[in-house]
């Protein structure tokens, strides 16, 4: 080397020049006070657990009801992925595209310079190396990030695969690591008392996809601040994907086994808070069918050797809405977080030292802590929990993890579903009529907004293939991705493709398909699409279910009922129409030609 180092580097548990002037460089801007080399083990997530409870971050649960685990409460300004403050930062404009916010690099980055001077005062910087997917996969994607959060550090360990291991295959390989940079903004002057949870009002989720690298600033939370998930497992990844012909897609995996023993799997893109992690646990209602879980948010695919599509998730742990997750609607999620070695944010505290969220369990607790530490009871009138709290759990305690989850190259994949939430227009399900109509279907998919990230909830907005907020280039570039990888594809096995809803409301307000584990009735219907077995009505929109032909044995439902939930209503479709044009026009020129057709042909059949 025969560099002269700062001090702070001396205990650098690697030689790796590439990592090493990075981590100096940044320990040169951001001043922190010492630097953590995060081993991953064990004894290292003790301390820094204690460090966190000592803060006052975490609280402990009561090991009797919840093991080693711990519950974080943020600051209520810091609760949520923030869109608005998230950049894709090309060198052209064009290539971030109408869907993201865009600035130049190099203002961008004289921006966060100043920004991240000093930033890290009085702090510890960690230095996490991780890997997304498998470590032994065979071009595996690492990364390192350095933040000066140890809650990011806990949560990442739940989270993806990090460590001393990844450390020592990044140096033997010499491989490429993305940069991801963290810091919650929140420096401590000389005899500065901390607080439970650091942030800044000003915050910046920042890409810069040509050099692969992330800026993260000012916030603590989520998608936010564990960077190897929606920065780089999506939104690097999916410019990775492009340039390497592969597909980085915001996708559950499950595999379902039918009575007869054949397993298929099943991926899905819903939007945030929309059902991923719900279907990827499901406990089917119909009888011999088994379901099992290989991922919840996070897919990575690519077409094998005999041109089938292969996923992977790259994750290793839960980061799952809390909310709604109860005994009653996700029995699987629920004992997989009474295993506990979970952290818990922005969740209710119960009396006992557990846990408690609105549909956690039926009866409602007499007295609880709310997310913001006050008193709280039945009568008071907002939840006790944030909408957007969330459980993050390691991934190896789901009971029903598929041991295909291991294998670094994956699964087949038979199916894909586009899902969102709409009230109406959008039936229980639709099966596309060709490959090329199905990614129309995923380029049309919409939904109302949630919690999950800042801003209005309930608004029904475009979010193609679930990913508008975390395609890394141009939109419309990313739709012609999609055509031109399935190139690659054996046309015999390529997945069947089929748009679901299940949020469609009744005329009465009421949810008109109930949902979770009787969402099973839908795979088993798509399955039988798929082996010839099931009947359907042909629609303008698509192939739907006849009502004899979905599996109902033992639903309480009307067949009217279930008409309402699976019925295409051509009024609510020909409002539709507007609104579908008016999107794809703000592609411009980037729009595949085959969407346009795809277009052309559903105002054709609905005319
Ligand atoms: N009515 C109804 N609600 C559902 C269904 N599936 C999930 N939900 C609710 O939707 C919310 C979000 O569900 P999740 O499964 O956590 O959503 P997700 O897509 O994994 O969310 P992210 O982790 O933000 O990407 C929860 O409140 C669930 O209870 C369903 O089939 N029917
Ligand atoms: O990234 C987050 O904060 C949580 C998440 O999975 C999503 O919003 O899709
Ligand atoms: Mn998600």
């Amino acid at each position: 080397m025969g560099q002269t180092r700062l001090p702070l580097l001396a205990e650098a548990p690697t030689t790796y020049e590439p990592l090493l002037s990075w981590v100096e460089e940044v320990a040169e801007l951001t001043k922190p006070d010492r630097i953590h080399w995060v081993d991953g083990s064990e004894a290292e997530y003790r301390t820094l657990t204690d460090e966190l409870v000592a803060a006052g971050t975490l609280t402990r649960l009561n090991p009797e009801l919840f093991p080693n685990s711990f519950a974080a409460f943020s600051d209520p300004a810091d609760v949520a992925r923030v869109e608005e403050q998230t950049f894709i930062c090309s060198k052209n404009e064009r290539d971030a595209g109408f869907t993201n916010n865009w600035m130049d690099p190099d203002a961008m980055k004289e921006k966060l310079t100043g920004l991240f001077e000093g930033s890290m005062r009085g702090r510890t910087m960690y230095v996490i190396p991780f890997v997304m997917g498998h470590l032994d996969a065979e071009d595996p994607k690492f990364g390192v990030e350095i933040t000066d959060s140890a809650y990011v550090v806990t949560s990442m360990r739940i989270m993806a695969r990090i460590g001393t291991d990844v450390l020592k295959k990044i140096e033997e390989t010499r491989a490429f690591f993305v940069p991801a940079l963290h810091s919650v903004g929140a420096p401590l002057e000389e005899g500065q008392a901390d607080v439970p949870w650091p942030c800044n009002p000003e915050k910046w989720i920042v890409h810069f996809p040509e050099e692969r690298s992330i800026w993260s600033y000012g916030s603590g939370y989520g998608g936010n601040a564990l960077l190897g998930k929606k920065c780089y497992a999506l939104r690097i990844a999916s410019v990775m994907a492009r340039d390497e012909s592969w597909l980085a897609e915001h996708m559950l995996i499950l595999k379902l086994t039918s009575p007869e023993g054949k397993a298929y799997h099943v991926a899905a893109a819903f939007p945030s808070a929309c059902g991923k992690t719900n279907l990827a646990l499901l406990d089917p209602t119909i009888k011999g069918w088994k379901v099992e879980t290989l991922g919840d948010d996070i897919t990575w695919m690519r077409f094998g050797k005999q041109g089938e599509l292969r996923a992977v998730n790259p994750e290793a742990g839960l980061f799952g809405v809390a909310p709604g997750t109860g005994w009653g609607t996700n029995p699987n999620a629920m004992r997989a977080i009474a295993k506990g070695n979970s952290i818990f944010t922005n969740v209710a505290l119960t009396d006992d030292g557990g846990v408690w969220w609105e549909g956690m369990t039926d009866e409602v607790p007499a007295h609880l802590t709310d997310w913001r530490g006050d008193d709280w009871t039945p009568e008071a009138g907002r939840p006790a929990a944030h909408p957007n709290s969330r459980f993050c759990t390691p991934i190896d305690q789901i009971d029903m993890l598929a041991s295909e989850y291991f294998a670094p190259d994956g699964v087949e994949v038979n199916a894909i579903l586009f899902g969102g939430r709409r009230k109406t227009t959008i039936p229980l399900v639709t099966q596309a009529r060709s490959w090329a109509n199905g990614i129309f279907m995923g380029a049309t998919l919409s939904s109302e907004t949630t919690a999950a990230a800042a801003g209005a909830v309930g608004v029904v907005r475009r979010d193609p293939m679930a990913m508008l907020p975390f395609i890394g280039y141009d939109a419309g570039d990313y739709l012609n991705h999609w055509v031109r990888v399935s190139g690659k594809a054996n046309p015999a096995r390529l997945p069947k493709i089929f748009l679901v809803n299940w949020f469609r409301r009744t005329r009465e307000g009421g949810f008109a398909w109930p949902g979770f584990g009787d969402n099973s009735r839908v795979l088993k219907w798509a399955i039988e699409r798929i082996e010839g077995t099931a009947d359907a009505v042909e629609t303008p929109i698509g192939f739907i279910p006849t009502p004899a032909s979905l599996d109902l044995t033992g639903l309480e439902m009307t067949e009217a009922e279930v008409e309402e939930a699976v019925r295409f209503d051509a009024d609510e479709w020909h409002a539709e129409l507007p609104g579908l044009e008016d999107w794809f026009a703000r592609f411009g020129g980037s729009l595949p030609k085959s969407i346009t057709a795809e277009l052309d042909g559903l105002k054709a059949r609905l005319a």
